[in-house]
Order: C-alpha cells, then sequence, then structure tokens
C-alpha cells in the first residue's frame, strides 16, 4: 500500500516540510473496492492508497469510537487531533502549558499548534509504513479545512449527528481506562421521542472487571466545559459542513442510538457491510 505521504512535499506555510501533498491523479476506484460504490458522495479515490477519510461531530458524539471502529476494519491509522492535544498536555514543557488553559476551558487551540501536532503524526506514521488515514477532530476551522485541501485529497467527510441533550450525558459518562486505554460510557440515554423526531435510547458501555478500578475522567469533560465545548463547535462546524457539502464529499449520518443500532447502519451507509462480513469470516 502507498504511504499516505507518498508524493511531492507541499510548501504550506503550516505544514511545512512535514506534510506534503499527494501528486497521485484523481483515478476511478477498482470495482473490489467496496466501500467506494454508489451513492451522491464523491467516492473515487486514488487507486494507489487507502482510504482519506474525515470525521466531523459534535463533542460525545462517539467520533472516536466509530473511527476507531472503521480504522481497524479498514487498517488504516485512525489520528484524533483530541488525543495529540492530550499527549503534548502529558509532556513536560512550555506547550504543555499554553495548552492547558487552553483546553480546561474548551477553546479550540490555535491552528498553528493543531497542525504541527499533525503534521509530526502523520509524518511519524509515514516512517512506520502507514496508509491512508481516518482524521477525527480535525479539521475544526476553515484554515484548518483549507490547509488540508490544500496538501491533500480527502475523499469523504462523514458528520455523524445526536441531538444536543444526549451529548451532554454522553460526554459527562465517558470514561477511559488508564491502564489498557480503552474507552467507556457510563451514562443511560433514554430519550424520548418528541414532535416526529425519534426518541432515542443507548445502553452504557461498561467497563471488563478489570478495567472498572482504573477508570479515569478527562479534565474538560465537565459539564461547564461540555457546554462551552458544544457552543464552540456549533459556532465553528456551519461553514465546515457547507465547504464539504459543496464538494460532494459530505455523508450526515444521523445515529440511531448505540453501538449494536448504529454500528451496522453506518456500515450500511459506506457500503462496506459485506467488506465487514467478509473480512469477520476469514477471521
Ligand atoms: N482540530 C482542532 N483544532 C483546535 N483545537 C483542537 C482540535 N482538535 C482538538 N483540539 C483541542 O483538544 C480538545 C479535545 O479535543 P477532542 O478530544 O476532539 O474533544 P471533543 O471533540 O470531545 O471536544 C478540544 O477541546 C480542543 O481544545
Amino acid at each position: 500500500m502507498a504511504s499516505i505521504v507518498r508524493v511531492a512535499r507541499s510548501s504550506s506555510s503550516f505544514f511545512g516540510s512535514r506534510f506534503y501533498s499527494t501528486s497521485a491523479g484523481i483515478t476511478h476506484a477498482s470495482p473490489s473496492t467496496p466501500f467506494l460504490h454508489g451513492g451522491g458522495i464523491r467516492r473515487d479515490v486514488a487507486k494507489d492508497r487507502n482510504v482519506q477519510w474525515v470525521f466531523l461531530g459534535c463533542p460525545g458524539v462517539g467520533k472516536g469510537t466509530y473511527a476507531s471502529r472503521l480504522s481497524s476494519l479498514l487498517g488504516v491509522p485512525h489520528i484524533a487531533t483530541g488525543d495529540l492535544v492530550r499527549e503534548a498536555l502529558a509532556s513536560s514543557g512550555p506547550l504543555s502549558q499554553q495548552l492547558t488553559e487552553i483546553v480546561n476551558q474548551g477553546k479550540l487551540v490555535s491552528d498553528e499548534i493543531i497542525v504541527d501536532l499533525l503534521s509530526k503524526r502523520l509524518e511519524a506514521g509515514e516512517a512506520k509504513g502507514e496508509s491512508g488515514f481516518i482524521l477525527d477532530g480535525f479539521p475544526r476551522t476553515m484554515r484548518q479545512a483549507e490547509i488540508l485541501g490544500d496538501v491533500t485529497d480527502i475523499d469523504l467527510v462523514v458528520n455523524l449527528k445526536l441531538p444536543e441533550e444526549v451529548l451532554v450525558e454522553k460526554c459527562l459518562g465517558r470514561r477511559t481506562c488508564n491502564q489498557c486505554g480503552k474507552g467507556f460510557n457510563i451514562a443511560h440515554i433514554n430519550l424520548k421521542g418528541e414532535n416526529g423526531k425519534p426518541g432515542i435510547s443507548m445502553d452504557p458501555l461498561l467497563p471488563p472487571p478489570q478495567c472498572a478500578s482504573k477508570l479515569i475522567t478527562r479534565a474538560d469533560d465537565t459539564e461547564e466545559v461540555v457546554k462551552a465545548r458544544l457552543r464552540i463547535y456549533n459556532e465553528t462546524s456551519q461553514p465546515l459542513e457547507d465547504y464539504y457539502r459543496s464538494k460532494g464529499k459530505l455523508m450526515e449520518f444521523d445515529l440511531p442510538g448505540g453501538i449494536p443500532e448504529s454500528w451496522p447502519r453506518l456500515l450500511e451507509a459506506l457500503r462496506l457491510d459485506e467488506y465487514e462480513e467478509k473480512q469477520s469470516a476469514a477471521a
């Protein structure tokens, strides 16, 4: 599989020498590539590389969960800029101090810092032979989308959606095992349908006994900070959605419930259901 960044270096001022543009021409996908069939979405990608997808969606919607599952299925890295920020926070140094205040207020990190963190991550992946990516949490601003568009081709942008009431509860219920790194959610969601909108129920995703005593909560998952993050997300997301919609790359997906209901429907929407069945049978 060709590398993500097989190709001519771009002189983008932010990505500098670490992020490159693809020189591969856009061609029709091979018919054996299941997620490239049908739909109104532009799904033709350069033949010689893996998928380059973006996941958009409010804090708490489950971008990380679904992006991570798809990355395992498709064999591409799941790159969450929130994780890159948390790694930078955990390291000692001036960047960590600078980021702590921003993140703890639910604000966005500057485009320059985030692009620098992402380009370093992509470069490290390239050195390990990674190909393709599913980006989660990037781009968050039009500037980031433009930089990304200048340096590489995005095949598909999946916009996950849930009602706002559910998002706050889901963020407050998020837990991570500090040993194995797996994510769980202790929230019981039961939103009644009204005004023609269907109700949503989600069972908690509880940890196995070995993780139960090692759960940690993200410092920015407090009610006040979650609400600030949602407000900032809502203010910045519309132009991004419009931008990708105008390019024919946006796939809107209303999550019907928790993982058991949503995962098969998402695979169907991505035309990946048969592919997943074959992969599971082969495993
Ligand atoms: N693309 C980005 N641009 C600016 N800041 C970002 C970006 N991605 C992550 N961050 C920072 O990291 C924090 C955590 O991000 P993330 O884990 O994606 O959380 P969530 O989507 O739940 O708000 C954000 O609140 C923001 O401060």
